[in-house]
């Protein structure tokens, strides 16, 4: 029998895995952390390298500059948001793909086995580096497939364009403003969306991802003494700002998950039997969980309640404090401006403004309790909405085909708890149909150390996206 286009496409890629391994790594290799602005260069640096990924492989690209934001008092160049198309064929479907090429911050002293920056590779097939999953390695398959059809002298079966942007982590500034100036124009007759930017829920089972949590990320700034002062001298004479601070901290959230910010519940969507239902039939099990954690800490015993305050509940999750004594050793010192950060993770039918809202009101409530002559502010510094997309559409049909050409089994349709701020714009801007298609597995260790992509992973996961072309262009769209 004549092999096809698709299978001779699924044999080069894993004719080629070294190929995709030493591209990941040239890429981890550029440290492009957005929320930092002693690494701009480098997110810029990274934009460059898959400017050039476009110009070798014929991707006509366009590096889209979208201004400046303020960054900790200083005015900083945001990092181009790069536009490529492949392909213009009026008779094939259209998909948009986006990624995104910034990282999230990692220190070795963190405690990192090995330089984040330097992909290593251990006996098990682990590709170990910041970003190998989030979001890089995923980003890189796209240019492998491209690359794989030219290897082969084969068409690609859909036009892509692709949008691959360097702030996501960091509240993706500049891109919704984008999205709406060339919703006409340089999106215009997208027909669906594909992201890879999430992870399968456990280890061994492929997933398609429907839905994510909203976020409002906050900076509660607390001061008083001009200077950082010597607590012996000065200590049980002055308000303290990391006193206030770690009070207030102390008032947003249980030790078991239950926001005590009054309101915050108010217009979470109700329950109903019929998504109840729904949770009982996802393959996850309890063990998983506390195999990615690395601890048997969760709250929940059920995997059931575990999904839904993943999925459909809000969190609050306190981050760090800036401007706080944090080294190794015993400074007496009392800090003078401290900023506490922390985040609530939101869910339909939540409302960012309002959550900004019933945040500030309570912090000053709670303050002005205090009756400390110390200053306090809160702001949110950046935001996005819940999503949830329709897992009918045709979309979600073709990567479920895919899915089972590729792994031999039905994929499970989940939610995930993180967000991703451009799903919901996509979604309403280009009034098309968005599906999150990841390629890393449930204990990959996003933002965290040693986060990892396992090498079967890159390989199966660039067969995935490719297979999933090839079913978007052989199915009935309506
Ligand atoms: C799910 C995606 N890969 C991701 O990690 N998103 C981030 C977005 C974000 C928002 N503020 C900072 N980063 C996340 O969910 O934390
Ligand atoms: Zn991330
Ligand atoms: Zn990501």
């Amino acid at each position: 029998m004549a092999t096809t286009n698709l299978e001779k496409f699924l044999e080069y890629v894993e004719n080629n895995q070294e190929h995709y391994v030493q591209r990941l790594r040239e890429a981890v290799a550029i440290p492009s952390v957005s929320s930092d602005a002693a690494y701009r260069e480098h997110v810029f640096k990274m934009g460059e390298y898959l400017g050039k990924l476009c110009e070798s492989l014929g991707i006509s690209y366009e590096a889209r500059d979208v201004g400046t934001q303020e960054l900790d008092g200083k005015t900083l160049q945001l990092p181009p948001i790069i536009l490529g198309t492949y392909g213009n064929d009026p008779n094939k479907p259209t998909i948009l793909v986006y990624g995104h090429y910034d990282v999230q911050p990692a220190l070795l002293e963190d405690g990192w086995s090995s330089d984040p920056w330097v992909l290593t590779e251990d006996s098990s097939g682990r590709l170990m580096g910041r970003g190998a999953t989030d979001d890089k390695g995923p980003v890189l398959t796209w240019f492998n497939i491209i690359e794989a059809h030219q290897k082969l002298g084969l068409e690609l079966p859909v036009n892509l364009k692709m949008c691959f942007e360097g702030m996501e982590e960091s509240g993706s500034e500049g891109l919704d403003e984008l999205i709406q100036q060339e919703a006409d124009k340089y999106f215009k007759g997208v027909d669906a969306v594909c992201i890879s930017d999430n992870y399968w829920l456990g280890i061994t089972k492929p997933c398609l991802t429907y839905g994510l949590r909203g976020i409002s990320y906050f900076k509660l700034t607390v001061s008083g003494p001009g200077k950082d002062l010597h607590s012996g001298v000065f200590g049980g004479t002055v308000y303290e700002p990391m006193t206030d601070l770690t009070y207030l901290m102390g008032k947003l959230v249980k030790p078991d998950g239950t926001l005590l910010v009054p309101g915050i519940y108010d217009n979470v969507a109700a329950l109903t039997e019929e998504e109840k239902a729904i949770y009982g039939k996802i393959d996850f099990k309890m063990h998983e969980l506390h195999a990615a954690v690395e601890s048997d800490t969760s709250i929940y015993s059920s995997e059931s309640e575990t999904l839904m305050y993943r999925w459909r509940y809000p969190s609050l999750s306190l981050h760090g404090i800036e401007g706080a004594f944090s080294a190794p050793g015993a400074k007496t010192v009392i800090p003078a401006k401290v900023h506490g950060k922390f985040s609530i993770r939101s869910v339909p039918n939540m409302d960012p403004e309002r959550i900004t809202e019933l945040v500030t009101k309570y912090l000053n409530d709670e303050f002005a309790k205090l009756g400390t002559k110390n200053k306090m502010t809160v702001e949110c510094i950046h935001g996005a909405k819940p999503w949830v997309s329709n897992p009918d559409h045709w979309n979600y049909v073709a990567a479920a085909k895919a899915t089972e050409t590729v792994f031999n089994v039905k994929p499970d349709l989940t939610r995930e708890g993180g967000s991703i701020p451009v799903t919901l714009t996509f979604q309403d801007a280009l009034n098309t149909n968005v599906l999150l298609l990841p390629v890393g597995r449930g204990d990959d260790g996003a933002h965290s150390i040693n986060e990892k992509l396992d090498k079967s992973n890159l390989v199966s996961g660039t067969k995935l996206l490719g297979a999933y072309l090839y079913e978007v262009a052989a199915i009935e769209r309506k």
